[in-house]
């Protein structure tokens, strides 16, 4: 019967650097949304290069474990891996014939990897014995191989052939993996016996090999990933098309895991990156991480040292302004619609009032900066197409109807004004406290305005709440919200160099 969240036991070796054996079910058995249980039958010392000692402890001891979990828990789905010896595989065999659970995965490891034994010489036979109680078995080629005592095969249609012969012999449905082939392909394969135990069917299910080294655990991680699918869906192949789907992703985002230098481990959790829970913040910080190249540009703009110098060019400086108070009105109304969109009052108020206070700036602008500074008769106010194109990035965002990702759009407007405002301002303090003569510095009264405790605040504010809806968004709003931060800043950039440009 299928049940939403199995529970799936595990009874495998451990793996200390946590890639295969049961940390790899544990995590693969919780990434395919089942409840994880181990029973330990070894511990290995071993990492990503290789195996350097197996401790079994006494049969007994497993036999205790196994009968503490069945006498409490139910038991979806079972998943066996490593089994070391002939007296491990008899307590197993023994609980299953007492235990059953309704699923049954057995992997019959024998070799990792990296090349190392993981069972004993003498008790091939014994696992031989132990097929016939599975519902599934999920060998490599070379396994294959040795169960059928044959050579490992050396094509795929030689093992799908084997995998046929294997299921004949044991009544079990036989997973035929490919992932000891040569070339591109990495496919794999169900030999099924349906459930009348009649004929065989196989169901191959093709794939690319992923260009990696990181292969350590994978068929740990198939395996229990099979159990715990198939406890939730009854079907064996719709629960290997996803489960290869995942496996496919795990092992090519492997490598931001930077686990070991042989055989590193896959990223199991690797689909479920959005989900993690972030802590204050983290997500706003993540979003200026991402954007440090765009921030580093706009620290190296022409625009920017000469102003600081006091050297910018008096036309610019007017376009600028000029371009800056047109912006100011239509981000007035983009923080007008964040404020009809806000979830809680006080943020509804935030951006109310900052809706306002831009307005208010922008007829100061008008009254100070701009009657000082008169730009050419007839080129007035025209809207430049940098401010023409942040503006309608804003509108777009505007109208998404996400609040989450019009609150990133604005963002970077307060963030990066702030930032290059405090730096400039920072620089324009030590010049006057060094130098009597500042005080001429063309731009120094408009650069002295950036230093506005009020406007840090309002960005403070603004990162916080923007961090506040980042951490609560799904994983697709919160690409969305990254996608609107970055553009913006992208425009702030292009904000700030466009007066070389235009002017
Ligand atoms: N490079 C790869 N690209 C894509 N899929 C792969 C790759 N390597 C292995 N797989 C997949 O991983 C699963 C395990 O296959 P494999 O034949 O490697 O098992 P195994 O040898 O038992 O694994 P382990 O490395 O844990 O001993 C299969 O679904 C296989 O298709
Ligand atoms: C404990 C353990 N089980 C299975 C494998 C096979 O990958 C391994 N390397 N270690």
């Amino acid at each position: 019967m299928a049940r939403r969240i199995p529970r799936v036991l595990s009874i495998a070796g451990s793996d200390p650097s946590g890639g295969a054996g049961i940390q790899a079910d544990l995590k693969s058995i919780a990434a395919m949304g089942g409840y994880g249980m181990a029973a330990i039958t070894a511990l290995t010392a071993q990492n990503t290069q290789g195996v350097t000692g197996v401790h079994t402890p006494p049969a007994s001891f497993l036999k205790g474990q196994l009968e503490a979990v069945s006498s409490d828990i139910v038991v979806d789905a079972v998943k066996i891996g490593m089994l070391a010896d002939g007296e491990v595989i008899a307590t197993v065999g023994e609980w299953l014939a007492q235990s059953r659970p309704g699923v049954v995965v057995l992997d019959p490891v024998m070799v990792a990897t990296s090349g190392d034994r993981l069972l004993a010489d003498d008790a091939a036979e014994a696992l031989r014995g132990l097929l016939a109680h599975a519902d599934l078995v999920t060998p490599n080629l070379p396994e294959l191989g040795v169960l059928l005592d044959e050579p490992t095969a050396a094509t795929w249609e030689d093992a799908l052939a084997q995998g046929v012969r294997l299921a004949e012999r044991t009544g079990a449905s036989v997973l035929v993996k490919g992932g000891h082939l040569a070339g591109a392909e990495c496919p794999d394969a169900l030999v099924l016996r349906d459930d009348d135990g009649g004929a065989l069917r196989i169901v191959e299910i093709p794939g690319e090999r992923v260009e990696t080294r990181n292969t350590h655990g994978t068929g740990c991680s198939l395996s229990s990933a099979m159990a715990t699918m198939q406890a939730r869906t009854g079907d064996w192949e719709a629960s290997l098309r996803v489960v290869k789907e995942w496996l496919r992703g795990a092992l090519a985002a492997s490598d931001q895991l930077e686990v070991g230098t042989g055989h590193g481990p896959v990223h199991h959790f690797h689909h479920a990156e959005g989900t993690v829970p972030l802590a204050e913040g983290e997500f706003t910080a993540g979003l200026w991480e991402a954007t440090a190249k765009v921030r580093a540009e706009i620290d190296a703009l022409a625009f920017i040292a000469q102003l600081d110098a006091g050297l910018l060019p008096e036309s610019h400086f007017a376009y600028y302004l000029a371009q800056d108070a047109q912006y100011l009105n239509g981000f007035s109304r983009a923080l007008a619609r964040a404020s009809a969109l806000a979830p809680t009052e006080e943020e509804q108020a935030f951006w109310a009032n900052s809706a306002q206070v831009c307005l208010i700036v922008e007829a100061e602008l008008h009254r100070t900066w701009l009657s000082a500074h008169p730009l050419p008769p007839g080129e007035g106010f025209a809207l430049g197409p940098v401010t023409k194109a942040y503006l309608d990035h804003l509108l777009a965002a505007s109208s998404m109807g996400s609040y989450a990702v019009l609150a990133a759009a604005v963002l970077p407007c307060y963030w990066i004004y702030a930032a290059v405002g405090e730096e400039l301002h920072r620089r324009h303090v030590a010049r006057s406290a060094a130098n009597a003569d500042a005080g001429a510095h063309p731009y120094g009264a408009w650069i002295e305005t950036y230093a506005d405790e009020a406007f840090a605040e309002s960005t403070r504010r603004a990162i916080s709440y923007t961090d506040r809806a980042g951490r609560s968004a799904s994983a697709a709003e919160r690409t969305a919200m990254a996608e609107a931060f970055r553009q913006s800043t992208v425009y702030e950039r292009d904000f700030f160099d466009a007066p070389s440009k235009y002017a």
